[in-house]
């Protein structure tokens, strides 16, 4: 059975931006909870403020009100129990590291021996399915391999969530569905705990055992949605099956709505 004990506790969470021109209210009011072994996607209108609500839960942004709390303690900077993955895999790689250079890079903060280290790597390019492109430099491989790299270095960090910003929007169709593929085999198999952010709706429906629709900005969860589609998932029968269809139809609607700036449920506390 997995574990299923709160992971990441999201309270009332704020963030203005403070500029020259102006402030800017990028999220209103977010709150949410996260079990450990979940994999919860996160879509909303554009410029809803997704990659904002990514960095204040990874730490990389200081909310201005609210808390984000994982396991029981508030994140107030980057934390070892995070991993992020980011859409631009080129600019997340050292191109003059080798493949396991890039993956065993971040593990150098861990206290781990050089074997322990070793052992990590490999465990992850297997995982990822590039086991035989260890010795090769990033700019030799395909995006959707370097992308790989990325997620392999996320899992060989062992982290407590991974965090991906819309990671596979820079691949091709063909490459995305292998990815998509990928992601769902580490959840299910390794029961990884993923937030992954996507503007693509049918990616959200595939991926996640729960969707959250942002509203537009200044941001809140207009609708948190649970998505009963058998675990085992694959790309042709699950998109195929009529549940897939009515799932995608209401978010797309959601999302339709939270354009329109139709509120769905109250937004708490405002
Ligand atoms: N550093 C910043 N300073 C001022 N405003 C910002 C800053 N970063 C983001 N914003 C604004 O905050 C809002 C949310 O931006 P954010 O990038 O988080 O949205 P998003 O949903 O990730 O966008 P996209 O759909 O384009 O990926 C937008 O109005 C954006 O213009």
């Amino acid at each position: 059975m997995p574990d299923r004990s709160t992971l990441l506790r999201v309270e009332h969470l704020r963030k203005v931006y403070e500029s020259a021109n102006g402030d800017v209210e990028a999220i209103g009011d977010i709150s949410f909870t996260m079990h450990a072994g979940e994999l919860v996607c996160i879509v909303g209108p554009s410029g809803c403020g997704k990659t904002t609500l990514l960095k204040c839960l990874a730490g990389l942004l200081r909310p201005t009100d609210g808390l984000v709390e994982m396991d029981g303690s508030p994140v107030t900077g980057p934390s070892p129990a995070m991993a992020v993955v980011f859409q631009e895999y080129g600019r997340s790689l050292y191109p003059w590291l080798t493949v396991r250079g890039n993956v065993e890079l971040p593990l150098r903060h861990k206290k781990l021996t050089r074997a322990e280290r070793e052992k990590l790597v490999t465990d992850a390019l297997e995982a990822v399915g590039l086991a035989h492109a260890g010795r090769s430099h990033p700019w030799q491989l395909s995006g959707g391999m370097q992308q790989r790299v990325a997620i392999a270095r996320a899992i060989a960090y062992q982290p407590e969530v991974m965090i991906m910003d819309e990671p596979f929007a820079a691949v091709d169709a063909q490459t995305r569905a292998d990815l998509e593929d990928l992601v769902r085999e580490l959840h299910v198999t390794r029961n990884m705990s993923i937030v992954f952010v996507t503007h693509d709706i049918d990616e959200s429906v595939y991926l996640g055992e729960r969707v959250l629709v942002l509203s537009k900005s200044p941001t809140w969860v207009q609708e948190d949605l649970a998505i009963d589609l058998p675990s085992e998932r694959d790309q042709i029968t699950t998109r195929a099956l009529p549940r897939f269809t009515e799932l995608r139809t209401h978010v797309y609607d959601q999302i339709q709505r939270a354009k329109r700036g139709e509120t769905v449920a109250a937004p708490p506390g405002r």
